[in-house]
């Protein structure tokens, strides 16, 4: 019982912990974000004199340490001032104002898309904005011009707020599941010393009858030397006896309605354990179920970013103290960009779960596969050395160039470049995904479709 409630406490502290870390991990976005909004601002400046105050105003404010809420009346107000140039008759003025927006967009805007667009990507979201978070992600891809990428910075923004609140009630419910263990378990601890004082009267009682029964047991042996006459005697024995068989009634008495009391506290104390168990097993079901989905890409099903960082976490522990090899290979789909601009994200999203669902099927039970983020995935080949390794990831490479993808009737060749790198002493997980990355970007560099170990 003790062990269990230690377990349970310390799985409570855990789910604690990991959602503070992924508090501490979306401030970073919140900072990335507030520095792409500057970004942003900078690009945008000078575009017009009616917006050029609300950048003035929203560049300071994120200078400091204001908080999302305060910061949604200036987004909205820039925004509002935004549209309202789109929205204004044709003219000089309107004709002006769009054609530097397109020209700001040519000069800084792709590369704020593609920083907002590595941003959705790098987040990990909550189950539950997912949906949102996949919308926003092709949204930032069709985005048109600054308005349309300023509406999509201003939703990020409301994302990664409304994850912040989210966390926050998560780590709120289970220091309240905590609180109610914890008071569950003092009850437990309470009944436990009354018991212990319940266990000392009855000891008392018993002591107490031995004491009455030795000093009637000394009053007739004394009888037996006093007395001459039998009669007399007699009646000394029957009188001692008599006191000792209240004495025992007095004790049966005491005892049973001690035991009915014990007997009531036990019986309520095993209907509370029960209730205990029956909300441990509901809570323990629920808090897996949580753990299972924040670590599974919802889009496609397979393990995500999240579990890779466990389970490298894991594995790198283990070889630590093994000899066993240990490889990561980062696998970047070619050309993906054009793939969505050509056919439609829709098309795009199937591309992602076919070739997520070939790499689970082509690699071996023991390795493991997750998406990284946007068209990247990444294997874990536990026991594999680079050679062994590589053979698998040419392997994967030439099942993604014979998927056969079909749009219109005609097939879509879709190729993916791989960056490999095996476990060295001295290596950490990052500076081993490091290394395949980089093997990666020299495959890409080499042509793609190709795999290269770092
Ligand atoms: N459909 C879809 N597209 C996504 C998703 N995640 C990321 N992307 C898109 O993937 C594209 C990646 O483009 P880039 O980083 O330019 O890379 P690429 O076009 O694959 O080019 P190379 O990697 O250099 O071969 C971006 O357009 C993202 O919007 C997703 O979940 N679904």
């Amino acid at each position: 019982m003790r062990l269990d409630n230690q377990v349970w406490e310390s799985r409570y502290h855990e789910a604690v912990d990991r959602l503070s870390r992924e508090e501490a991990q979306w401030r970073t976005a919140e900072s990335l974000l507030r520095q792409l909004v500057g970004c942003l601002g900078r690009a945008a400046h000078g575009a017009h004199d009616q917006v050029d105050p609300h950048i003035e105003r929203l560049s300071g404010a994120l200078q400091g340490p204001m908080d999302a809420m305060a910061l949604e009346p200036l987004v909205n107000g820039l925004t509002e001032a935004m549209n309202n140039l789109g929205a204004r008759p044709r003219g000089t003025h309107a004709e002006r104002s769009i054609a530097i927006t397109r020209v700001t967009r040519t000069e800084h805007g792709s590369s704020v898309q593609s920083a907002l667009s590595r941003l959705v990507d790098r987040i990990i979201v909550l189950p539950r904005l997912a949906d949102r978070a996949n919308e926003l992600r092709h949204d930032v891809a069709d985005a048109g011009d600054l308005v349309a990428l300023a509406t999509c910075g201003d939703r990020l923004a409301d994302l990664i707020n409304e994850q912040r609140l989210g966390l926050q009630r998560e780590i709120d419910a289970l220091q309240a599941v905590l609180r109610h263990v914890t008071s569950r378990l003092d009850e437990l601890s309470q009944y436990m010393s009354r018991e212990l004082a319940d266990q000392s009267t009855g000891e008392a009682n018993g002591q107490a009858l031995d004491a009455s029964v030795a000093h009637e047991m000394r009053l007739l042996s004394e009888a037996a030397l006093e007395y001459d006459d039998v009669h007399d005697l007699r009646e000394r024995v029957n009188l001692c006896l008599e006191t000792i068989a209240q004495c025992f009634s007095e004790f049966r008495d005491r005892e049973g309605t001690r035991l009915t009391a014990y007997r009531d506290r036990a019986e309520k104390m095993r209907q509370r354990i029960e209730q205990l168990e029956t909300e441990r097993n509901t809570l323990q079901r629920s808090l897996e179920r949580e753990h299972e989905l924040a670590q599974t890409d919802t889009m496609i099903g397979m393990p995500n970013r999240l579990a890779y960082e466990k389970r490298i976490e894991a594995a790198f522990e283990s070889w630590q103290t093994t000899t066993r090899p240990l490889s990561i290979a980062a696998i970047d789909i070619d050309h993906f960009k054009s793939i969505n601009d050509t056919y439609g994200h829709t098309a795009g999203d199937a591309v992602l779960r076919i070739i997520g669902q070939a790499l689970v099927k082509h690699v071996r039970p023991c390795d493991f596969v997750a998406r990284y983020g946007g068209e990247e995935f990444i294997v874990l080949f536990d026991g594999a050395d680079e050679a062994e390794s590589m053979q698998v990831c040419e392997r994967l490479r030439g099942k993604i160039q014979h998927l056969a993808f079909h749009a219109s009737r005609q097939p879509v060749r879709v190729t993916a470049s791989i960056g490999l790198a095996q476990f060295q002493p001295g290596d950490t997980p990052q500076t081993v995904f490091d290394r395949a990355d980089l093997a990666l970007y020299t495959a890409k560099n080499g042509g793609r479709n190709r795999c290269v170990a770092g």
